[in-house]
C-alpha cells in the first residue's frame, strides 16, 4: 500500500478517536493521595521511587516508558477496593500490573496515576480436584500454578512462553501453545472476582460459583477476559483444569517451505488428529533458536508438533499425522520423548521472542500478532514472508498455527529511524492483509497501546461504540487504565 494510503487510514482512525474522548482529565498523585494509600497498605507497600515507577510503567515490548506516579502492592482484595475507592474519589487514574510481560503497552501509564502491583497476592485460594477447577489470586503464575498441581495429576494448559500472572493472562486473554486443543483464556476462565472503578466488588458468575456451563445472563466473565485492566481489576479467577496426559510424544519436523508447512497444517487439523500442539518456526527463527539456545536443528522452516492421549491413541495420532506429513515432503522427524528433552524443546520454542532480539544484540522488539481463519493462513504466511524479503527486514516468523496465529519478531535499534518506519510500515501491511481476508489484528497479545488504531477497522463503528458504552457504564470518570484498547 502507497506510504498515502497508509497516512490516510491512520488519520482516519485516530480522528474517530479523537471525536469521542473517553477519559475525562485525571488528576495526579498528590502528597493527601499517598498518604491515604499508604494508611491501606503500609508504608513497606507503597513507592514513589523513580527506579520502581519506571521498572512499572513498561512491559517486555518496544513501547516508551511513562512510569505512573506512585507503585501500590496491596495484600487482599479488601486492600484493592479500598485503594480503588480512594483512587475514584480523588480521580486518579489506576494502572492495574500482573507481571509485566505484556508486548502491547498494557501497563505504559498514559496518565500517571497509581500502579496496583499484584505480585503480593499469591494464595492459591480453592482447588476443586473433583470439579477440576481451581481459584487463583493474581499473584500466581502459570508455572507457579502447575508446580503445585504437579502431585494431583491435573494441569493448567495455557501457556504463554512467558511465566505470566494468571490473572493478567485473563486480562489479556492470552493463548499459548496448547491452544489448538485446550483453548485459550476465553474457554477456560469460568469465573472473576473484580474490583470495580468505584471500590465495588463483582463476581462475573456469581459469587462461589464454578460450573462448566452457563446461561445465566449476559457473559459477564468474558467481558473481563481481555478487558486489558481498562474494566477493572482482576483480584482472583477460576480456572478449568485438565487431566495430565498419560502419554505425550513430541516431534520436530523440517517442512520444503513455510507454504507447505501451512497447507499441511490444515490438513492435519481436517484429519481429525486431536493435536496437542503445532507450531511453526521459519528458517530465520530456527537459526535464531539454534543460537540462543545450543541447539543443531536444520536451519529451514520447522514443525513442532506434540500428541497428548494414551499410550495407543498417541500411537495412532502418530501414524496419521506421518501420512499426512509426508505428503507436504516433511523431512525426517526427530522425536523428544523423554520429559527433558521435551522441556528443552518447547523452552527453546517459549524463548523465541529473546532468541530473536539475540540475533541483534542490544535490539527492542516489535512483535507482530496477527490471526487469520485457519484456510488463509497459508497464503497470508506465504505473503507476509515475501513482503519480509522485500523490505529488507530480518523478522523471524513464529506461529501458533493450529489457530491461524502467527507473530513476526523485528528485532531493530531503537536509534534507527528510517528502519523502524520500514517496520511500521510492514506491521501496517501485515494487519492490513490479515483484516482483509476475516481475520484479527491481535490474537492473543491485546490491543493495548499498540494496536488502537486498528479496532475501528476490525471491529466497525457500531462494535467500537458499544464496547466504548460499555467502559463508560463501568468506569464512568475513565479512571481505568486510561489511553488503552478503546
Ligand atoms: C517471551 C514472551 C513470550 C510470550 C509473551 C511475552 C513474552 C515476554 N506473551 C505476552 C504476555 O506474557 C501475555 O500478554 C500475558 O498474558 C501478560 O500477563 P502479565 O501478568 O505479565 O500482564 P501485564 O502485567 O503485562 O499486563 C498486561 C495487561 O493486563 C492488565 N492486567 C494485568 N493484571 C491484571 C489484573 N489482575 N486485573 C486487570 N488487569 C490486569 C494490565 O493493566 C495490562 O493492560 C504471550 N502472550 C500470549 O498470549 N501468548 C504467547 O505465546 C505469549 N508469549
Ligand atoms: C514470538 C513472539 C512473542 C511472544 C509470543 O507470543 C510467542 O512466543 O508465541
Ligand atoms: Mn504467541
Amino acid at each position: 500500500m502507497a506510504l498515502w494510503s497508509i497516512l490516510k487510514v491512520r488519520v482516519r482512525a485516530s480522528l474517530r478517536n479523537f471525536q469521542r474522548p473517553l477519559t475525562t482529565i485525571a488528576s495526579r498523585v498528590d502528597e493527601r493521595v499517598r498518604v491515604r494509600l499508604g494508611e491501606v497498605v503500609g508504608s513497606g507497600n507503597v513507592s514513589s521511587s523513580l527506579a520502581v515507577r519506571e521498572q512499572h510503567g513498561r512491559d517486555e515490548s518496544f513501547h516508551a516508558c511513562k512510569p505512573p506516579d506512585v507503585v501500590v502492592w496491596p495484600e487482599n482484595t479488601a486492600q484493592v477496593r479500598q485503594l480503588a475507592r480512594i483512587c475514584y474519589d480523588h480521580s486518579v487514574p489506576m494502572v492495574p500490573y500482573g507481571t509485566g510481560t505484556g508486548i502491547e503497552g498494557g501497563v505504559v501509564a498514559e496518565e500517571g496515576g497509581v500502579c496496583f502491583d499484584l505480585s503480593r497476592m499469591t494464595d492459591i485460594v480453592d482447588l476443586h480436584e473433583e470439579d477440576l477447577d481451581v481459584t487463583v489470586q493474581p499473584g500466581v503464575t502459570r508455572v507457579a500454578l502447575n508446580t503445585h498441581l504437579r502431585h494431583t495429576g491435573l494441569w493448567f494448559p495455557v501457556d504463554p512462553g512467558a511465566d505470566a500472572s494468571l490473572c493478567g493472562m485473563a486480562a489479556t486473554s492470552a493463548s499459548g501453545t496448547h491452544t489448538t486443543r485446550y483453548g485459550s483464556m476465553r474457554e477456560n476462565v469460568a469465573n472473576l472476582e473484580v474490583v470495580l472503578a468505584d471500590g465495588r466488588l463483582l463476581h462475573t458468575a456469581g459469587e462461589g460459583r464454578h460450573t462448566r456451563k452457563t446461561s445465566a445472563g449476559y457473559n459477564l466473565t468474558n467481558l473481563f477476559v481481555g478487558s486489558e485492566g481498562t474494566l477493572g481489576i482482576i483480584t482472583s479467577a477460576t480456572l478449568r483444569l485438565f487431566p495430565q496426559p498419560e502419554a505425550v510424544a513430541s516431534a520436530v519436523c523440517p517442512m520444503p517451505s513455510v507454504t507447505a508447512a501451512g497447507e499441511c497444517t490444515l490438513q492435519l487439523l481436517r484429519s481429525g488428529v486431536p493435536l496437542a500442539r503445532i507450531e511453526l518456526l521459519d528458517d530465520v527463527m530456527m537459526d535464531a533458536c539454534n543460537r540462543y539456545k545450543g541447539l543443531d536443528y536444520a536451519v529451514q522452516p520447522t514443525l513442532f508438533l506434540e500428541f497428548h492421549g494414551t499410550p495407543a491413541s498417541v500411537q495412532e495420532q502418530i501414524r496419521t499425522a506421518e501420512e499426512v506429513l509426508s505428503g507436504y515432503g516433511a523431512g525426517q522427524l526427530r522425536w523428544a520423548l523423554a520429559a527433558s528433552e521435551r522441556a528443552r524443546l518447547w523452552e527453546a520454542r517459549h524463548q523465541a521472542y529473546y532468541a530473536a532480539r539475540a540475533l541483534r544484540p542490544g535490539s527492542v522488539g516489535y512483535v507482530t500478532d496477527v490471526c487469520v481463519p485457519i484456510s488463509k493462513l497459508p497464503e497470508v504466511i506465504t505473503t507476509t514472508k515475501e513482503d519480509l524479503i522485500q523490505s529488507r527486514l530480518t523478522g523471524p516468523i513464529a506461529g501458533h498455527v493450529g489457530d491461524g496465529n502467527f507473530h513476526c519478531i523485528l528485532a531493530f535499534s531503537e536509534h534507527g529511524e528510517q528502519e523502524r518506519q520500514r517496520i511500521t510500515e510492514f506491521c501496517h501491511r501485515l494487519v492490513t492483509r490479515a483484516l482483509a481476508v476475516g481475520g484479527t489484528c491481535t490474537g492473543e497479545h491485546g490491543v493495548g497501546v499498540g494496536k488502537r488504531g486498528y479496532l475501528l477497522d476490525e471491529v466497525g463503528e457500531t462494535g467500537l461504540e458499544v464496547m466504548r458504552q460499555l467502559k463508560r457504564a463501568l468506569d464512568p470518570k475513565g479512571l481505568m487504565n486510561p489511553g488503552k484498547v478503546v
